[in-house]
């Protein structure tokens, strides 16, 4: 016989005199119940209680769900949210152009500010899994593919040309922006929250370059010696603005406990690759490599000897 007992309404909180001892017994088909005070004891055969307990194996495994299925309902979940942010960055952005709130140009530098800085935002809510920068990765590589359907024409998003182009033209989707979204996946995969070398290099790509445009074109009237396209003040607020961004970002990053600094270090050494990822940008190259390309792949190169050093 297998002996379960269990107490009635439990009240441990109250002591209570331990009334007198009462005991009654009924007699259920291969079950014998015995109460006594508020202790039940359930007598039955092996044979019932063992479906039992395998119903409640069976019952409890469906709620008991294992560590990688919660990874996965986690990541999968942050992964449908962050997807939803990018679509609905580029669809505010889009209306904010077709209200005249914004023009286009101011537009897609503001989309480019911001996808990458909110992209990296967006990292820690993410699971500790080491695959959880598959699932952040996934994103830009959705955007990647929406970015070549668009610029191919073989779809037409016009929220997302307009947005996104300097002059409506699908193609222009095929440049800038889809190296833009490479470059996310790359810092997402190989650099992840773990390091400062992804956080800074998108830092000055999407922040650092994003208000250089912005301030060059407006304040840009004294341009650099060697390259008539970029101005002084372009370069200058890329420097400043993709120093503070990239400091606050691993203040960010630091603060929730992915990684940890010794600041009087890591501070002269982001604005050394800073300078650097500057005067890539001030480069005259921007017909050749797109500065995308170039100021990111500059600021990983010397952000991994320079942190690494
Ligand atoms: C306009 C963009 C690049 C153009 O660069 P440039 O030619 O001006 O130098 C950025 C394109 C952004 C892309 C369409 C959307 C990317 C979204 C990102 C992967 C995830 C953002 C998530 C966040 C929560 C909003
Ligand atoms: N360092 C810089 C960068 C851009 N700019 C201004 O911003 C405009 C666009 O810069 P860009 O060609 O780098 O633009 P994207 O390729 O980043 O979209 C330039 O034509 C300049 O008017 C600047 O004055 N100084």
């Amino acid at each position: 016989m297998t002996l379960l007992s269990s107490r009635l309404f439990p009240s441990p909180s109250v002591n209570h005199r331990p009334p007198a001892q009462s005991t009654t017994t009924r007699h259920l088909p291969w079950i014998k119940l015995t109460r006594t005070n508020d202790t039940v004891r359930f007598l039955c055969s092996p044979a019932i209680i063992k479906p039992v307990i395998r119903l409640d194996e069976r019952f409890v495994a469906r709620f008991v769900v294992p560590e990688n299925a919660q990874d996965l309902i986690h990541n999968g979940g942050a992964t449908i949210g962050v997807l939803g942010g990018a679509y609905a960055l580029v669809f505010a952005f889009d209306d904010f152009t077709r209200k005249n709130i914004l023009n286009q140009g101011l537009s897609r530098k503001l989309v480019h500010i911001l996808s990458g800085l909110l992209f990296l935002v967006s990292w820690p809510i993410f699971s500790n899994s080491p695959k959880a920068r598959y699932f952040a990765a996934f994103v830009p590589l959705v955007n990647f593919l929406r970015l070549l359907v668009n610029g191919l024409s073989l779809t037409s998003d016009q929220g997302l040309i307009k947005s996104v182009t300097r002059k409506g033209d699908p193609k222009e989707l095929l440049r800038g922006p889809l190296y833009y979204v490479v470059i996310l996946m790359l810092c997402a995969v190989v650099f992840w929250r773990d390091s400062p070398i992804g956080v800074v290099s998108l830092a000055m790509m999407c922040g650092g370059d994003g208000v250089a445009d912005i301030i060059g074109r407006r304040y840009g009237s004294m341009k650099i010696p060697y390259n008539q396209k970029k101005s002084w003040a372009g370069s200058i607020s890329m420097l400043i603005f993709g120093f503070l961004v990239s400091i606050g970002m691993l203040y960010y990053y630091s603060a929730l406990g992915h990684v940890q600094f010794d600041w009087w270090n890591i501070v002269p050494r982001v604005a050394l690759v800073s300078i650097v990822a500057t005067v890539v940008e001030s480069l005259p190259i921007t017909d050749v490599v797109d500065d995308n390309i170039s100021v990111p792949l500059a600021t990983i190169a010397v952000a991994f000897f320079t942190f690494h050093h």
